[in-house]
C-alpha cells in the first residue's frame, strides 16, 4: 500500500481528486489479497541493485526508454540486474535499457507509438490516462510528449511489478509525475478530468465495448481526446465480427468491428471528430518471442502456410487507431 502513497497524494491536488473517494479502499483490497506469484515478484523487486544516474541526459525516453550508462555499473550489477528481471517474465511491452543492459521485449511497442504520435493532440503540460497500460512502456513515452502527470491503470500485477522496477531507477523529477493503479477501467468512477485518454490493445478483450466506450468518454473532460486502438477486420459500417473460444490463441477476444462500425459506435456514443488515422496488420518483426519472452508469439498464431490468416482460419490481426473529443 505504501507504494501507492505518492501517487495518490498526488491525487488530491488534482483535477481528479474525486478519484480518492473509491481508489484507497480498492488499492487496500488489492494489497492484502494479491494473486498468484505478486509476493514473489515484489521480493525480487526488493533485490535490484541499488545504481544511481550522474545526469539528467543519463535518461531517454526515446524508442528504447533508456535509464543510465554502462559505465554506471559493473558487468556483476548489470548480470545481478538482468537475472533479477528475467525472473518478472514474460516483458511483453517495451523495450527498455538499464545501465547498458537491454530489455528486449515481445512487443517493438515503439512501433506502436510512432503509429500513434502524429495524430495526438499535444501533450504539453496535460493529465493523461493510460487504460490497460501494461508494463507502463507508453507512459513514459507520454512524459517524453510533455505531459505533466501520466496516470496508468492495468489489473495486471506483473505488470505493475515491471513498472516498479524501471521506475525505480528513473530520476526522482520524472518519477514523481508517472503512476500506475492495478485496477481495471471497470472499477474507476466517472472522473470526466483527463485531458487525453489512452486505449491500445483492450476493446477487444472487453466484452460489453459499448460500455467501455461510455467508460472512456466518463473518464474526459470535456473537449479532451480520446486515442483508442483495437484489433479490427475489413469491412464497412455494418460489419463485426464475433470469433469462436480462440482468436489467434487469445482465449478472451469478443468485439472486432471493422474501423468504419467503431467510427458508427463512437458516434452514437456521441463522440465527435471521430477519425481513422493508422491501420496496420501487425508484422512478426513487431511482435515475436526473445530471450525476455520465451513463450509462443504472433508466429506460432498464424497459419504456418499463409501469414494471412490465424490458425484458427480467421484473418490475421489488423489493428486501427482512432481519434475523437468527447
Ligand atoms: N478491465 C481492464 N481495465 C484495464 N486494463 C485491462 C483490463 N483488462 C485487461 N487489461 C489490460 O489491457 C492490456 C492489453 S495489452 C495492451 C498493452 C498496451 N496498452 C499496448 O498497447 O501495448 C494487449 C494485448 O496484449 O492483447 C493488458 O495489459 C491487460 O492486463
Amino acid at each position: 500500500m505504501d507504494w501507492f502513497n505518492a501517487s495518490l497524494a498526488r491525487l488530491i491536488d488534482s483535477p481528479h481528486a474525486a478519484w480518492l473517494e473509491t481508489l484507497p479502499a480498492q488499492l487496500r483490497q488489492f494489497t492484502d489479497k494479491p494473486h498468484g506469484d505478486f509476493r514473489k515478484w515484489q521480493r525480487v523487486l526488493k533485490q535490484l541493485p541499488s545504481l544511481s544516474i550522474e545526469r539528467d541526459d543519463d535518461v531517454s525516453l526515446g524508442d528504447t526508454v533508456t535509464v543510465g550508462r554502462a559505465q554506471q555499473a559493473t558487468d556483476s550489477q548489470r548480470a545481478q540486474l538482468r537475472g533479477l528481471l528475467m525472473q518478472l517474465c514474460p516483458w511483453r511491452k517495451g523495450p527498455f535499457e538499464l545501465f547498458g543492459m537491454n530489455i528486449d521485449t515481445e512487443w517493438r511497442s515503439d512501433w506502436k507509438w510512432q503509429r500513434v504520435a502524429p495524430h495526438i493532440d499535444s501533450l504539453q503540460g496535460k493529465q493523461v490516462l493510460d487504460v490497460g497500460c501494461g508494463s507502463g512502456y507508453h507512459l513514459w513515452r507520454m512524459l517524453e510528449a510533455g505531459a505533466a502527470d501520466v496516470w496508468g491503470v492495468d489489473p495486471g500485477e506483473l505488470f505493475l511489478t515491471q513498472f516498479q522496477a524501471i521506475k525505480k531507477y528513473m530520476p526522482t523529477a520524472l518519477a514523481k509525475r508517472a503512476h500506475f493503479f492495478p485496477v481495471g477501467i471497470e472499477q474507476m468512477p466517472q472522473l470526466n478530468s483527463f485531458d487525453t485518454v489512452f486505449s491500445m490493445g483492450v476493446l477487444y478483450h472487453r466484452r460489453s465495448p459499448l460500455e467501455f466506450l461510455q467508460q472512456l468518454k466518463g473518464l474526459l473532460k470535456p473537449g479532451g481526446q480520446l486515442v483508442l486502438e483495437t484489433i479490427v477486420v475489413e469491412g464497412d459500417e455494418t460489419t463485426v465480427m464475433m470469433p469462436g473460444e480462440r482468436y489467434a490463441q487469445m482465449r478472451n477476444v469478443w468485439f472486432l468491428p471493422s474501423a468504419k462500425a467503431l467510427a458508427v459506435w463512437m458516434q452514437r456514443l456521441g463522440f465527435t471528430d471521430i477519425e481513422v488515422v493508422d491501420h496496420n496488420t501487425t508484422s512478426l518483426q513487431e511482435q515475436r518471442a526473445t530471450d525476455w519472452m520465451r513463450g509462443e508469439s504472433l508466429a506460432d498464431f498464424l497459419d504456418p502456410n499463409d501469414h494471412k490468416m490465424t490458425i484458427e482460419g480467421y484473418k490475421a490481426p489488423i489493428r486501427a487507431i482512432l481519434t475523437a473529443r468527447t
